[in-house]
Order: C-alpha cells, then structure tokens, then sequence
C-alpha cells in the first residue's frame, strides 16, 4: 500500500489524515524515545479504587474516607452513580455526534483531536441545573455553515446539558465529601472555588499505524479543580505514580474522576493532581468527554488557612488566573504555558 504523504498541521489534524489512508505517521507526531511509552515502566491492569456513590447514602463517613485515601494516594479513581445511565449515554452520543460530525481538529499530540476546542458551560451560582438556563459557547464555529452549526447545537445542546447537570451535581457532591475529607465544612472547597465553571471537551483519538512511536495525549496534570471523565470502553489512559504508569482498565458506564492542581494546592499537597497520559491503539478508535470542575477565574488559590502551621508551611504560591501574574501554579491555562511553581 502506498504510504499517504501527510502534511499534517494543526488545520488538517490527525483524523484527516487517517480518512485518507495514512500507513505511517508523519514525523512531526513521532516522540522522541525519552517521551515513549516504555513497555517495562507499564503497570497493566491495576485496579485503581473504585467509588460507589450509593454508599454515600449508607455509610457517609465511611464513604468520605475511602475518597479521602483515593484522592492523597492516587489522586484518581472510577465512580458509579447507578440510575445515570441515560445521562451517560447522552453524553456518550453528544461526544459522537460532536467528533463524527465535524472532522477539522486542531492537533494536540498524536491523536487527541480537540472537538472545536470546547463546550463551555457557565453556571453561576444559583443558577437552574436546567439546561435552559445554562449558556452553551461553542468556540471555533465560524467554518461550519450556520444551517450546519444551529443543528448541531441544537442535537448536541439538550445532551449535552443533561450531562453536564448530572456531572455538575456529581462534582458538588464529591467536593463537600472531599472537604469533609480534610476536615472541614462540607462547603469549603467549594467555596473556595468561587464562581465556578465547567468546561466540556471531547477527545477523539483515531487508531495509530506506530502505536509504539506517539501518544494520544502527553502525560500531564490537569490545571482545574477536579475532573470528571466518560470514555468508551477501547482503554488506553494511564496515570503515573512514581516512575511507573498504570493502566486504567476502562469500566462500563463509571466516571473516571482526577483530581487536578488547584484542589492539590487548596490541600496543601494532601490531595494529589494526578500526572495521566493516553496511548493510542493500532486498530481502534477512541472517544472521552472531559468535564473540568474548575475555580472561578477571579479567585486567588492558595493553602487553605486550616493547613499552615509552623511544622506546615505552604506548599505551593497563591495564584490567580491572570497572564501577567508570574506566581502562576497552574501548568497549562487556556492552552498557555506557564510554570508551575512550587517554593519548596
Ligand atoms: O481522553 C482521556 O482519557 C484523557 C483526557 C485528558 O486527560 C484531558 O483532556 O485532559
Ligand atoms: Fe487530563
């Protein structure tokens, strides 16, 4: 077979080039070895814990201290919340319907096409759950035609508000449980997070002919406050703890859920944003959506107060979402790259 001569850039995107018959990737997706994923640094199969909601409602405290032991020693974990199948399936559909729709990506790592960068959801305090009352930005639309983009997001919207109301009432839950976690009131996290806001992003990443040379997405923290992923059931995340990768086995119909760097300097380090990566399979497509729970831009993150003592300085600087600001935490905000800056 002729291999497809690919000139890849972040207009034509990965997918593209797959649609049209790629046998090799190109060389700009090609990491270098010391980025690979190395088959002897893998951990297959390894059960990361696994939290069942319904517990939450037999037994709180038992619940708030296995969530507690999963978020400052893995900093990630799988969650059913049983009864939210339809939801999850709506949200399975909207990913879809997002990714097959629409094959223009920009271009991340191998893989990982950014479904027009994002579904931004806003809902302000106080705000109805109901999808009517949230307001859906849909970035990057301007090279679809308007017939095209109003049936997309009307298809895509009642969905995806759906979803994002069920993963918005599952965050809130597990952030009161989190700060019960550290000892304190149920509502300090979340206040602490402000105004918050959720974004939505779904990856798609298309099989890879050199699986063993790319990515689908670099290893990374996420910059937000806590995130909640859905993915199908082809595999291919991997969380980091120390220098080992574990493979996270995909379970039907249960949220990945990651604690990211905002929540990890709120802790003082007690919880752990968690270092994750995807590879990209040979044969099989892949699809996630992303929920990021994240703080308001406006608020200043730093330790909380009830964690610094004397034995216990502050692990980490205050930060604030601006770009001038220097003392910047967050590693990766708005696709900008900062430092992420820790004192000690
Ligand atoms: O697609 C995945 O499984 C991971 C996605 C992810 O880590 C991200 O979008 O930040
Ligand atoms: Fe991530």
């Amino acid at each position: 077979m002729p291999s497809f001569v690919a000139n890849a850039n972040e207009h034509t995107g990965v997918k593209a080039l797959m649609d049209n018959g790629l046998v090799t990737i190109p060389g700009c997706y090609i990491k270098p070895p010391s980025h690979r994923a190395v088959k002897h640094l893998i951990v297959p199969g390894v059960e990361i814990p696994v939290i069942d909601m319904a517990a939450l409602e037999s037994d709180r405290e038992e619940f708030v201290q296995t969530l507690c032991m999963a978020s400052s020693e893995w900093g990630i974990f799988q969650v059913f919340d049983r009864g939210e199948d339809e939801v999850l399936y709506g949200g399975g559909v909207c990913a879809s319907a997002v990714l097959y729709k629409y094959d223009t990506f920009s271009r991340d790592s191998y893989g990982v096409a950014r479904s027009l960068s994002a579904l931004l959801f806003k809902q302000r305090k106080g705000a109805s759950m109901a999808g009517k009352t949230s307001v859906l930005q849909v970035n990057e639309l301007d090279q679809f035609g308007f017939h095209e983009i109003a049936c997309f997001l009307g298809y895509c919207r009642r969905l995806a508000s759906s979803y994002v109301s069920s993963v918005k009432h599952l965050s809130q839950t597990l952030l009161s449980a989190l700060s019960e976690g550290l000892g304190l009131d149920s509502n300090c996290l979340a206040k602490s997070f402000g105004d918050s806001e959720m974004i939505l992003r779904s990856n798609y990443y298309p099989p890879c002919p050199n699986p063993d040379l790319a990515l689908g997405m670099n290893g990374h923290t996420d910059s937000g406050g806590l995130t909640i992923l859905f993915e199908d059931q082809v595999g291919g995340l991997q969380a980091r703890k120390g220098d080992l990768w574990y493979d996270l086995k995909p379970i039907k119909n249960a949220f990945i859920v990651n604690i990211a760097d905002q929540l990890e300097v709120l802790s003082n380090g007690k919880y752990k944003s968690i270092e994750h990566r995807v590879l990209v399979q040979p044969d099989q497509t892949r699809l996630s959506i992303v929920a990021f729970c994240n703080p308001s831009r406006d608020v200043v993150i730093g330790p909380l107060p009830e964690f610094i003592d004397e034995q216990n300085p502050p692990l980490y600087r205050s930060t604030l979402y601006e770009e001038h600001i220097t003392n910047v935490y967050t590693k990766y905000l708005d696709g900008k790259h900062s430092q992420k800056l820790q004192i000690n």
